[in-house]
C-alpha cells in the first residue's frame, strides 16, 4: 500500500515541481504509528493513505511519545541556574514536579498540564504564603487571577507541610513565579524543571530516549525528507552569499501604504528569503521557510501578514471583541518586541492597524487592561504568556477565533519540546482555516516532521540553505580553541583584549552557559575593567530591556549572556561572538554565531571549549570552523584575573559551580560518568580561584542524581 506524501519543497528563486513520493507503508506503518501515534490518529487509512498535516483543533495533540519524552528530554536540555532551586525544591518536596514524571499513573489530561501545573503550584505556593501574611479577604482582593484555580491541580494540596516561608522564601517564589510566566527563560523552567526530575529519569529512560531518537529519525526519512527528495536548486546567490537580491518590493502587489513604509524604512530590494517567500504566501500558501541568520525573515512574515489585515474587513467599533486577525509567536521576550518594532516600522502609514506585545515578565493585567481598551489587529506574543491570556482574559479565546494568518518565529525552537505544550493549546486555539508561516535559520531533520502539525499539507518549504551549501556566513570566520578549564578566564580575558585592540567599534557577545556562569564571567569581567553589560533570564525584565536597547545603539560594549540572546535577536554590526563552553546544541551554535555577521557584514566567531568538550565539534564538521592556536598569556595577565575572581562574590561562584554542575549532568555525553563530572566540576570550582568546592543542598544533589558521589560537599 503506498504512502502519498505530496511534498512541494521550494529553493529561493526557484519555483518547484510538487514531489509525489511512494513508499512502501508495509514496514514504515507500524513504525509510524510508534513515532507518530496521535499524529496518524489524523491520517486517513483507505486504498491510499491520506497525510493530514493539520492536527484535529478540538483534540490538538502532536504525538504521544514525544509528548510523554517531552517533558522530560526537555527538561535535561538546559540548566540556566538554580539560584532558587533549594527554596522551590522544599516547598514542592511532596510531589509537585515530580508528578510531570507520573506517567504511568496520571491522567491523560494531567499530563498534558505539565508547566502549567508546575507554574500554578508556584503561584499557590506565593498564595498560601500571602494568605499567611495578609489573611484571606486581603489575598482575595488582589490575587484574584490565581484563585479559582486550586482545585484544578490536585497535587498541590499535599505539598504545603513545611510551608513556613520568611520573607526571602516569599521573594524566591515571585521570582519563580515571574520565571515561569517568562518563555524567554524557558531555560530557566527547564533547568528548575530538570533539577527536580530530570535525574530521576533511570538509565532505560534514557536508553528509551536514544531509541525513540533513531526511530523518529527514521520514520522522518519514510515520510520524504531524505536528502534524496531534496531537489537542487540555484546555487548563484548561495555562492557569493549575498542576503539582497535585485527584486523590488513593488514588484509585488503589496498596498501602496506598507510599501511607503519600507521605502522609509531603507529597503530598497528585497532579501533572499523574501523574494522566495512573498509571492507563495501572497497566492495563500502556507509556508516552512529556512533561511540564514540575520537575512530580513522578521520582514519576510510581517509583510504579508499586514497585507492580509489590510485586506481585511474592518471590524465594527460596536464589536467589544474585535478579532486578532494576525498572531505572530516568538521564543523570547526580546525577540517580540523586536518583532513588534518591525511591524511598527512597516504600519507606519496604516494608523488603524496597531500593533501589541504579550510577554512574560510583565503584569497580566496591565496587558489585560491594554487590550481591551486599545484592541489591535496583530498580537506579537511569547507562548508561556499567550497561553496565559487564552486561559485567563476575559473575551480573549473569542478575539483569536479571528485570526487568518499564525507566525511561529524560530519554529523549530518552538515546536521542539521546551515549549510544545503552549504551542500545542495555542495551535488549538486559533481557526482551522488560517495561513501558517514557519521561519528559522535552522530547521533540523527530526523537528521538521513536527512542523507539519501546524501546516496546511500543501505548504511550501522554501529553502534558502539549499543541501550542499553552510548554514552559517561566509565571511563569518569561526575558530575553536581547546584549552582546559583553568586557562579559560585568563584566555576569555587575553582574547577580548586582543579584540578591543584590534577594533575600535568593538561590539561582542559572550555566551555561557547558564544565567549563573553569565552573572559570573560578567562581574569578572567587569572587576578587570572591560566595558560590559549582562542579560540573563535572572535579571528583570525591565533591566534586559534597558540593556538590550543600549547594546543595539552601542559600541565599544560586551555583551555577557546567556541563551536569552541567542535567537533572532538583532543587535547591528556585532563584530565577535564567543562562545564559552559546550553550546547546547548544533543549532544553538549556528544561531548564537548569527548574532555576527549580520547583512551581510564580517563577523568572528570563538568556540573556547576545554578538551572534554571537543566532541561537540563533531556536529560542527561541514560548518568552516578551524582550529585555532591559543593566544600567548602572559603571567601578568594570569595575575590580573586571579585577582579580580578573588573580588567576584563567594555566593556568585557558589551559584556558578551548582549551575555549572547542573548544565553539564544534563549533557548526556558528559553527565553520564557523574564520578567524571564532579571531577569536572571541581575543576570548574578550582578556575575560580577556590580551594574548595562549594557545598550544595542535599537535597538538590539527591534530584541531580549526585548523592554520594565522591568529591561532592553535601550541605
Ligand atoms: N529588504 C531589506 N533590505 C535591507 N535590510 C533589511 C531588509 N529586510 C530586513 N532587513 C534588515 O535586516 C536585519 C536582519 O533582519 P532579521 O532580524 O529579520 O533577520 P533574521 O533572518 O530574522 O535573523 P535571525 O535568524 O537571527 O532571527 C534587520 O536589521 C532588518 O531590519
Amino acid at each position: 500500500m503506498p504512502l502519498n506524501f505530496p511534498l512541494r519543497i521550494r529553493f529561493f528563486a526557484h519555483s518547484l515541481p510538487g514531489t509525489h513520493l511512494s513508499y512502501n507503508t508495509s514496514s514504515s506503518v507500524p513504525l509510524l504509528f510508534r513515532i507518530f501515534s496521535s499524529g496518524l490518529n489524523h491520517f486517513e487509512f483507505g486504498s491510499r493513505i491520506k497525510f493530514s498535516t493539520r492536527p484535529n483543533r478540538d483534540q490538538p495533540e502532536f504525538e504521544r511519545r514525544i509528548r510523554d519524552g517531552g517533558e522530560i528530554r526537555a527538561s535535561k536540555s538546559l540548566i540556566e541556574d538554580e539560584e532558587e532551586l533549594s527554596n522551590w525544591v522544599s516547598g514542592f518536596r511532596t510531589g509537585s514536579s515530580r508528578g510531570i514524571l507520573k506517567s504511568d499513573d496520571e491522567d491523560e489530561e494531567d499530563r498534558s498540564r505539565g508547566r502549567n501545573q508546575e507554574k500554578r503550584g508556584i503561584r499557590n505556593q506565593v498564595d498560601s504564603f500571602r494568605n499567611k501574611r495578609y489573611g484571606g479577604d486581603r489575598e482575595r482582593g488582589f490575587n484574584s487571577r490565581i484563585q479559582g484555580k486550586s482545585s484544578e491541580a490536585s497535587f498541590r494540596g499535599k505539598k504545603e507541610t513545611s510551608f513556613s516561608r520568611d520573607r526571602e522564601d516569599y521573594k524566591g517564589l515571585r521570582k519563580r513565579e515571574d520565571l515561569l510566566e517568562d518563555e524567554s527563560s524557558d531555560e530557566d523552567v527547564k533547568s528548575l524543571v530538570m533539577g527536580d526530575i530530570g535525574d530521576l529519569l533511570s538509565e532505560d529512560d534514557e536508553e528509551e530516549d536514544q531509541d525513540y531518537d533513531f526511530l523518529k529519525k527514521k520514520a522522518v526519512s519514510a515520510f520524504g525528507f531524505d536528502k534524496e527528495n531534496v531537489i537542487e536548486a540555484d546555487k548563484t546567490r548561495n555562492a557569493n552569499d549575498s542576503y539582497l537580491t535585485k527584486t523590488r518590493f513593488d514588484h509585488y502587489p503589496l498596498s501602496p501604504l506598507s510599501l511607503k513604509a519600507i521605502k522609509d524604512a531603507g529597503y530598497e530590494t528585497m532579501t533572499v528569503v523574501q523574494e522566495a517567500t512573498l509571492p507563495i504566501i501572497l497566492k495563500g500558501k502556507d509556508v516552512l521557510a529556512k533561511a540564514k541568520t540575520g537575512t530580513g525573515k522578521t520582514v519576510a512574515f510581517l509583510l504579508p501578514s499586514i497585507e492580509v489585515v489590510v485586506k481585511s474587513p474592518p471590524t465594527s467599533p460596536d464589536n467589544n471583541r474585535p478579532p486578532i486577525l494576525a498572531l505572530v509567536i516568538c521564543p523570547t521576550r526580546e525577540l517580540a518586541n523586536q518583532a513588534a518594532t518591525e511591524a511598527n516600522t512597516l504600519l507606519k502609514y496604516h494608523p488603524s492597524i496597531g500593533v501589541q506585545v504579550v510577554i512574560g515578565g510583565t503584569r497580566l493585567g496591565l496587558e489585560q487592561k491594554r487590550m481591551q481598551t486599545n484592541p489591535c489587529q496583530i498580537l506579537v506574543a511569547t507562548p508561556g504568556r499567550l497561553k496565559d491570556h487564552i486561559e485567563n482574559t476575559p473575551g480573549f479565546a473569542t478575539r483569536l477565533k479571528g485570526v487568518k494568518v499564525l507566525v511561529l518565529d524560530e519554529a523549530d525552537h518552538l515546536l521542539d519540546m521546551g515549549f510544545r505544550k503552549d504551542i500545542e493549546r495555542i495551535i488549538s486555539a486559533v481557526p482551522k482555516e488560517r495561513q501558517t508561516f514557519l521561519f528559522s535559520a535552522t530547521v533540523p531533520e527530526e523537528v521538521r516532521q513536527i512542523c507539519l502539525v501546524a501546516l496546511r499539507r500543501d505548504h511550501e518549504f522554501v529553502n534558502c540553505v539549499h543541501e550542499g551549501t553552510i548554514e552559517t556566513h561566509q565571511q563569518v570566520r569561526q575558530m575553536h580553541m581547546i584549552a582546559s578549564l583553568d586557562r579559560h578566564f585568563s584566555l576569555l580575558y587575553t582574547l577580548l583584549r586582543e579584540h578591543i585592540m584590534d577594533n575600535v567599534d568593538y561590539k561582542v557577545i559572550v555566551f555561557c552557559t547558564t544565567a549563573m556562569v553569565t552573572k559570573l564571567v560578567a562581574d569578572l569581567l567587569g572587576e578587570l575593567n572591560l566595558n560590559v553589560r549582562e542579560i540573563h533570564s535572572r535579571k528583570p525584565q525591565s533591566y534586559r530591556t534597558r540593556v538590550s536597547n543600549e547594546f543595539r545603539k552601542s559600541k565599544g560594549l560586551i555583551l555577557v549572556t546567556s541563551d536569552v540572546s541567542a535567537r533572532g535577536v538583532d543587535y547591528p554590526d556585532v563584530t565577535l561572538v564567543l562562545q564559552v563552553g559546550l553550546p547546547k546544541d548544533r543549532e544553538q551554535y549556528i544561531h548564537r554565531l548569527g548574532r555576527t555577521g549580520r547583512k551581510g557584514k564580517e563577523g568572528e566567531g570563538i568556540l573556547l571549549l576545554a578538551p572534554w568538550e571537543e566532541y561537540f565539534l563533531s556536529s560542527l564538521k561541514d560548518l568552516p570552523i578551524t582550529k585555532s592556536p591559543l593566544p600567548s598569556i602572559d603571567p601578568e595577565t594570569v595575575k590580573k584575573v586571579q585577582k579580580a575572581l578573588c573580588h567576584v562574590e563567594m555566593r556568585n561562584k557558589e551559584a556558578a559551580y551548582q549551575a555549572w554542575l547542573g548544565y553539564y549532568n544534563s549533557q548526556k555525553m558528559i553527565g553520564r560518568d557523574k564520578d567524571r563530572l564532579v571531577e569536572l566540576a571541581n575543576e570548574f570550582s578550582r578556575s575560580m580561584g577556590l580551594d574548595n568546592p562549594p557545598a550544595i543542598p542535599k537535597l538538590i544533589l539527591g534530584k541531580m542524581g549526585l548523592k554520594n558521589v565522591p568529591g561532592l560537599r553535601a550541605k
